[in-house]
C-alpha cells in the first residue's frame, strides 16, 4: 500500500503534514520499519493474522515512548503485550488466539453465543464512563465524563485480571456502565499510549476527527501539550470516584454528558448529544 499524506488542523499549533505508511503485521521487515515512526496505531481485526507482529508494534511503542493509539483488537493486543513483558505472564493471551491460555487476559464476553456468529457481536454505540478527569482521554473529547461510540467486538479484556494489570501500571481509565467492560486504557507515565474498545473511526469525519486521532498526531509531531491546554478552558468536569457509605465505589453519570459548547461548534469536539442518539 502506497503512503499516503494528510493536512491536518491541530487547533493550537496550527496545521502539521502528516505523513502515513501502512505496515503489514505480518511484514518481516516490521520492527525495522517501525523504527522511524513518529506514532503508530493498531487497528481492529479478528482471528489470528498478524498477530505477533501487532504484539512487537505495541511493545516498540510502549517501550520507546513512541505514541500510540490501539483500536478495539488494537486495544485486547496492548493489554496482551503489558501482561507477558511487564507482569511477565508468557502465555498471556486472547482466547480468540489460544483458548487453552493459563492467563487469558482477553476473554470472550459472556453474554455472547460461541455457536451464531451473526449477529451476536457487541455492536453499535455505547456508553463510556471516564473514571478521571486528568488522563489524556477525558482531556481531548473536552472533559466531558462520558462519550458514546461505536462497538462492534467478540471479546473483552478479562475484569478478573484488570487489578493485577492495574497495579503494574496500566490504568482503564473508560468503563462502561458497570465498570466490569473495560473501555479505554491507557499509560499514564508514556507521552501517549491510549487503547480502545470501541472504534473512534466510526465517527471521525475529515473535518471532524476524532479528539483520540487528533491527540495521536499531536503526539506524533510533540504538540499534544499545546492541544491539551487548548481544551483546558473548557472546565474539567468528570466526577472522581466517589466512595459510598456501603464501601463500594461508583462513578456519578451526569446525563448531559457535561456537554460544553466549544468555538468550533462542536460539543466538547464529540459526536454525541449525550442520550445515545448520534448524529
Ligand atoms: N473489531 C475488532 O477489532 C474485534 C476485536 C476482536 N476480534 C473481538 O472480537 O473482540
Amino acid at each position: 500500500m502506497l503512503p499516503s499524506i494528510g493536512l491536518l488542523n491541530l487547533c493550537s499549533g496550527g496545521f502539521v503534514l502528516a505523513y502515513f505508511r501502512f505496515i503489514f503485521s505480518i511484514d518481516p521487515l516490521n520492527s525495522f520499519l517501525m523504527q522511524g515512526a513518529d506514532g503508530i496505531l493498531v487497528p481492529g481485526g479478528f482471528g489470528d493474522r498478524g498477530v505477533q507482529g501487532k504484539i512487537l508494534a505495541a511493545k516498540h511503542a510502549r517501550e520507546k515512548d513512541v505514541p500510540f493509539l490501539g483500536i478495539c483488537l488494537g486495544m485486547q493486543i496492548a493489554v496482551i503485550e503489558f501482561a507477558r513483558s511487564v507482569l511477565g505472564l508468557q502465555d498471556a493471551n486472547s482466547t480468540e488466539f489460544d483458548p487453552e491460555t493459563k492467563n487469558p487476559c482477553v476473554i470472550f464476553m459472556p453474554e455472547g453465543s460461541k455457536t451464531h456468529m451473526g449477529g451476536t457481536m457487541r455492536l453499535g454505540s455505547r456508553r463510556t464512563y471516564f473514571e478521571f478527569a486528568d488522563c489524556k482521554s477525558a482531556k481531548l473529547y473536552g472533559g466531558v465524563s462520558f462519550v458514546d461510540e461505536r462497538h462492534r467486538h467478540r471479546y473483552e479484556v478479562n475484569p478478573n485480571m484488570t487489578s493485577q494489570l492495574e497495579d503494574a501500571g496500566l490504568s482503564f481509565v473508560g468503563k462502561d456502565e458497570t465498570g466490569h467492560r473495560m473501555e479505554i486504557v491507557e499509560l499514564p507515565d508514556h507521552p501517549y499510549f491510549i487503547g480502545v474498545q470501541f472504534h473512534p473511526e466510526f465517527k471521525s469525519r475529515p473535518g471532524k476527527p476524532s479528539a483520540l486521532f487528533l491527540g495521536l498526531i499531536a503526539a506524533a509531531c510533540g504538540q499534544l501539550e499545546a492541544v491539551l491546554q487548548h481544551y483546558d478552558h473548557v472546565s474539567l468536569v468528570v466526577p472522581k470516584k466517589i466512595v459510598m457509605s456501603n464501601g463500594q465505589s461508583t462513578i456519578k453519570a451526569h446525563q448531559n454528558g457535561n456537554a460544553t459548547k466549544l468555538s468550533n461548534g462542536l460539543v466538547n469536539g464529540v459526536y454525541s448529544n449525550g442520550n445515545g442518539v448520534h448524529f
